[in-house]
Formats: structure tokens, C-alpha cells, sequence
């Protein structure tokens, strides 16, 4: 069984070191210093995991049997045109953020969406830290394939579940990132500081307002303020991916995140001011504006 991961940044290569160590024939999808590292130094796992892999790193996808997708919301489109290239028989996302499935169901038959909240960090080219276990779900988005891929996983040790609903559990994922991403990007502050700065609170629960309204009008009743404060809580020390990206200058999910609430609460003519706030100060943080 050939699994390719697509997009061997920090996600991918703790999926494919955990594949790689289960026995699996895994290839990495790189680009730049990662792919450099990973070509001639291999791939270094820290955290719960210390093992090193020789691996084989390519900078073009190849024929495989499945693949991950692990590049970042913006690069789906790209990824998938590139992918459209080689011969695989489903594909499987396990990215943040909404849209990404829809994109890949646009080009490819069978498309699995998935939502992980396994935890990873590059800390240099080729070295990945295993920040923390997770739970990932599955499920088919478009033709079939989820089964495949929690046989995998699943034998790779990584907790799975196959889920009937995956769509709400991808829109859930993206509330709780609604909710404290942006604030801790734009505030440069841990995730705790929401919950504990009553200012924060309140821009927090006005987002989270939004969301649930959008939630609802889809058909989906969630109580996003109150899990948003429990993840909030549970990882009080974790500086946010977006946070993380705004520090280091790169781009963000924004667009996937809350750009994406905000996108589906124009469809139903409701109001996403707090939302459309946070995607245009984050894209002018973004922008670099002085
Ligand atoms: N890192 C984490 O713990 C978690 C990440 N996620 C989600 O997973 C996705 C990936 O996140 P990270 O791994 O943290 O990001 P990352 O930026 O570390 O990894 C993405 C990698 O994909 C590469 N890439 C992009 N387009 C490519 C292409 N066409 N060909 C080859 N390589 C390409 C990039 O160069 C980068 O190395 C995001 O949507 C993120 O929100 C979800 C749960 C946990
Ligand atoms: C749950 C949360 C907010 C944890 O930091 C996350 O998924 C992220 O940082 O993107």
C-alpha cells in the first residue's frame, strides 16, 4: 500500500512518520528547505515520539493508492491541479478550515474529508515535534474511501472514527478556530487569555453568537460559545496556528476560517460583523500594513 502525504509540512510528516514507523510505503510531497532536508538528512520525529526515518521526498506527486492532503487551506487549489496529474484512488484532507473538500470534490471522484486534533510543529526543516495525540474523523465527502483510510491509520496507532456527519464536524472544528484564532493572532496572545481577559470574553462570545446563527441556519445546533471555552481552556498555554503563522510572517487560514462564516452568512441574509472584522484585521496583519 503506497500512501503519499501532500503537503509534508509539520502535520504531514507526523502522519507519514506514523505511517512510515506502522510499515506503510509513505512518500513526502515537499517544497524548498523542507524537501532539502528530507531528501538528504531524513525525517526527524521529538516529542512523543523520537525515531528517525530515511524517506523517500519528492517534489512532484507520483502514482500511490491514497493520499493525505496536509497543505494549508490556500494551497488546496494548487495542490489538487498538481495531483490531478498521477493516478491515486481517494484522497483524504486532514486540514483546518472549510472549503477544502468542496475544492478537491471539484476535481477528483472519491474525497474523504477529515478533522484531527493530533498536534504538530516544525522546528527546523526535516524535524517535526509530536505535540500531541489526538482524535481524527473521517468521512466520505464525495464517492467513497473513508474506510480505506481509517484502515491505515488506524493501524498506524493513530485514534480514528469513520463519522456519518463529517461536514458539521468540519464547520465545528471551524467554529472553535473562529472564535480563537483570529483573538489570539491579532492580540498575540495564548489561547487561556480569551477566557481570562473579559474584553477578550466578549469579542469572543460575539463571534461565537455569529457562528452558532450560521450553525443553526444550516441545521446544525451547537453550543459554540461554550465549547469554544472549554478547547480554550484546555489548551490555555497553546499559541494558536494563526497566531504562530502571524509571527512568523506567513500567511493565514483566515479566509477558510472566518471567512468562510462570514461567506455562508451572506447566503442566509445574517448579520457577521464580529467575523468580517476579524478576517480585515488579520489580512491587514497579513498585509504587513505599518
Ligand atoms: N500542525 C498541526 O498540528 C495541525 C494542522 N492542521 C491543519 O493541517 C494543515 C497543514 O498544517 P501544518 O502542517 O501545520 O502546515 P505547514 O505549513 O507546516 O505544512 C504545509 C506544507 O505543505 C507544503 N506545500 C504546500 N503546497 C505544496 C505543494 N503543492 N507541493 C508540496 N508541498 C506543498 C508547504 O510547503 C508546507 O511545508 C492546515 O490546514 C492546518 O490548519 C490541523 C490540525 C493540527
Ligand atoms: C484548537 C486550536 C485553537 C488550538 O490551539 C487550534 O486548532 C489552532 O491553534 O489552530
Amino acid at each position: 500500500m503506497k500512501i503519499q502525504i501532500m503537503g509534508a509540512g509539520a502535520l504531514g510528516s507526523l502522519f507519514g512518520a506514523l505511517l512510515l514507523k506502522a510499515g506503510f510505503d509513505v512518500v513526502f510531497v515537499a517544497r524548498g528547505e523542507q524537501l532539502k532536508a528530507l531528501q538528504s538528512r531524513g525525517l526527524e520525529v521529538s516529542g512523543l515520539m523520537e525515531e528517525h526515518f530515511d524517506v523517500t521526498a519528492v517534489s512532484e506527486p507520483v502514482d500511490a493508492d491514497l493520499v493525505f492532503l496536509t497543505v494549508k487551506a490556500y494551497d488546496t487549489e494548487n495542490a489538487a491541479r498538481q495531483l490531478e496529474k498521477v493516478r491515486f484512488r481517494a484522497i483524504c484532507s486532514l486540514q483546518n478550515g472549510v472549503g477544502n473538500e468542496d475544492i478537491l470534490a471539484r476535481h477528483f471522484d472519491n474525497v474523504v474529508g477529515g478533522v484531527t486534533t493530533y498536534g504538530a510543529n516544525l522546528r527546523e526543516p526535516g524535524h517535526v515535534i509530536y505535540a500531541g495525540e489526538g482524535m481524527t474523523l473521517l468521512g466520505n465527502f464525495k464517492g467513497s474511501g473513508a474506510e480505506d483510510f481509517e484502515l491505515v491509520l488506524r493501524e498506524a496507532g493513530v485514534n480514528v472514527e469513520v463519522v456519518e456527519d463529517i461536514e458539521r464536524r468540519i464547520w465545528e472544528k471551524a467554529c472553535i478556530n473562529a472564535v480563537i484564532n483570529p483573538i489570539t493572532a491579532v492580540c498575540r496572545v495564548r489561547n487561556g487569555k480569551i477566557v481570562e481577559v473579559p474584553e477578550l470574553w466578549d469579542v469572543a462570545r460575539r463571534i461565537a453568537g455569529e457562528c452558532r446563527e450560521v450553525m443553526s441556519r444550516m441545521g446544525y445546533d451547537v453550543d459554540v460559545e461554550r465549547a469554544a471555552k472549554d478547547v480554550a481552556v484546555r489548551t490555555s498555554m497553546n499559541r494558536s496556528s494563526m497566531l504562530q503563522d502571524i509571527e512568523k510572517g506567513r500567511r493565514t487560514e483566515i479566509e477558510f476560517i472566518n471567512g468562510a462564516f462570514v461567506r455562508k452568512a451572506r447566503e442566509f441574509g445574517i448579520d457577521a460583523t464580529y467575523n468580517e472584522i476579524m478576517v480585515k484585521l488579520v489580512r491587514g496583519i497579513e498585509l504587513g500594513v505599518d
